[in-house]
């Protein structure tokens, strides 16, 4: 059996280039690599089908095809599209119905064969799914990753701004194109029930889908790399520790390097909401006898004298952090550094497990969220937002401690409690991971669902994507919207 996996955004690479500092680096590259080879080591041929870039800053997405991870049945397979060079997930819509289909088409009709089933990801590789699987005449599965409709809310979109954001992030592109992927999927595959219900019941999506619907939805965790992120020691630790402590001896205080810490490891993204975790730890003073503050970051050795080379949003982002530093002198008690690759990030949490410390996102919505599950694995505690597929993963608290991204009070609360009973909360992260979370029962999921699909395939009716839909679509949003 061959399964297409439609992913737009191009970022696969052997090496794994680039990891956290591309742009569009992100959990669903993580959650589409793992997933791919785990279907390939189970002897299913997989084609990664993504977009070609050729460019110099980013080396290394050009080939045309490629073995994937040294696994013979998983290839990545790139289109040219929208030019040459990268282009933000923002800015791929005009040319997804078209070069990027037919690109796809036409690679497929060289080697004389087709997909036997569709796998999309992400808005982008939803709608693409949606024509591709009407082409090929095979079925489609969607795997949204994260939802618009929440990134709007929490991002405060209006009627009053609503322009602005749609010029930025395309919102309303994005929306259509789930509700037609959700719509003409065979199955939606979410990783927790709240996402079905909670994410995909959002009144963006009424009428493309019924959350009530069994046969629209399958829960199907994503897992965690537990070679990598294992609590267990690794070679790769000593010189860790080494490069760990260099930053913090520069940015902490003597007499606290030794205290407990609370890491925040997220992308740098508004909506991770690094600023409540480090308000909540500004106002608290019993948290802050307690533990410094560490801030893992992408690309900025030492940004408290100079993150120039970060993007506008994240500039943004470190210019509140850095004003909460000041206005509550913090300095000496909070660290940021940089951390390369998955592999380090993991060998980071054990260096701080050993010094008994916890894991923090405060995102002001988590879809699911890989790397608090990673975190736990790993031997942190986790404190983690209530709002999201996160209060599943800590099944509301047993398993790590759940907090209100907005309430700094609650925040520091919840790190407090995470950290005054590090022993319970690691033991019980582990267990929790190893007995739900790998990425071969992930794998397992969608062949099941495949093979299913395969058996039941049914005519779906044409589609056309046209202007007029898209025009109404933003029509209806706005309507929606509050003041
Ligand atoms: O220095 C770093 C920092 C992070 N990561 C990885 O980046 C990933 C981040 O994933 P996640 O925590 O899931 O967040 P997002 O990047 O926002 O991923 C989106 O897609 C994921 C997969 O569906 C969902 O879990 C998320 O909720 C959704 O927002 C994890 O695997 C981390 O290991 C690194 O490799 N190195
Ligand atoms: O913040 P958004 O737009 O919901 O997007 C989340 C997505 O962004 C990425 O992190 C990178 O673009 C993807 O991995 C992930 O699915």
């Amino acid at each position: 059996m061959r399964i297409a996996f439609i992913n737009p955004q191009g970022n696969f690479d052997n090496k794994d280039s680039y990891w956290t500092q591309h742009p569009d680096f992100g959990g669903q590259l993580v959650y589409v690599k793992e997933v791919a080879l785990a279907l390939g080591e189970m002897g299913v041929k997989v084609d990664i089908i993504t977009r070609k870039i050729v460019e110099d800053e980013w080396v290394g997405f050009s080939k045309d095809v490629e073995i994937y991870h040294g696994n013979e049945n998983v290839r990545v397979v790139r289109i040219p599209f929208g030019g040459d060079k990268f282009l933000p997930k923002e800015q791929l819509w005009p040319y997804l119905a078209n070069e990027f289909i037919n690109g796809i088409v036409e690679f497929y009709k060289k080697e004389n064969t087709k997909p036997d089933a569709i796998t999309t990801h992400y808005a982008d590789g939803g709608l693409v799914g949606a024509i591709l699987s009407n082409i090929f005449d095979v079925p489609f599965t969607f795997t949204a990753h994260s939802l618009g409709a929440q990134k709007m809310d929490k991002l405060g979109v209006n009627k009053e701004n609503f322009d602005e954001f749609e010029r930025r992030f395309n919102f309303s592109k994005r929306i259509f194109a789930e509700r037609i992927a959700m719509n003409r999927s065979y199955v939606n595959i979410v990783s927790t029930a709240q996402e079905r219900y909670n994410q995909y019941g959002h009144k963006y999506y009424e009428g493309a889908v019924d959350v009530n619907d069994d046969k629209k939805f399958k829960v199907i965790p994503p897992g965690v790399n537990t070679k990598v992120f294992t609590y267990e020691y690794r070679e790769e630790d000593d010189k860790t520790k080494e490069y760990i402590y260099k930053y913090l001896r520069r940015d902490i205080a003597e007499d606290r390097l030794n205290l407990q810490y609370v890491v925040l490891s997220s992308r740098f993204d508004k909506k991770k909401n690094h600023k409540g975790a480090v308000l909540a730890f500004a106002k608290n003073k019993k948290l802050q006898e307690k533990a410094n503050l560490v801030i893992v970051l992408r690309n900025v050795e030492n940004a408290f004298e100079d993150y120039s080379n970060l993007n506008v949003e994240e500039k943004e982002i470190m210019d509140e952090i850095m004003s909460i530093i000041k206005q509550y002198n913090l300095y000496g008690k909070v660290s940021m550094f940089p951390i390369n690759g998955q592999k380090q990030l993991a060998s980071a949490y054990r260096f701080f497990s050993r010094l008994r410390s916890v894991f923090c996102l405060t995102a002001l919505y988590e879809p699911f969220g890989l790397a608090p599950i990673e975190a736990m694995y790993a031997g942190l505690p986790a404190v983690v937002t209530k709002n999201g597929g996160t209060l599943e993963t800590v099944d509301r608290g047993r398993y790590g401690v759940v907090v209100d991204p907005e309430n700094p009070e609650d925040i520091a609360e919840g790190l407090i409690k995470a950290l005054d009973n590090f022993d319970m909360y690691k033991r019980l992260g582990i267990e929790r991971v190893e007995s739900k979370y790998t990425w071969r029962a992930t794998a397992v999921g969608y062949l099941k669902v495949i093979e299913e699909a395969l058996g039941k395939r049914e005519e779906i009716e044409d589609y056309y994507y046209t202007g007029a839909q898209e025009e109404n679509l933003i029509r209806k949003m706005k309507g929606m919207l509050g003041d």
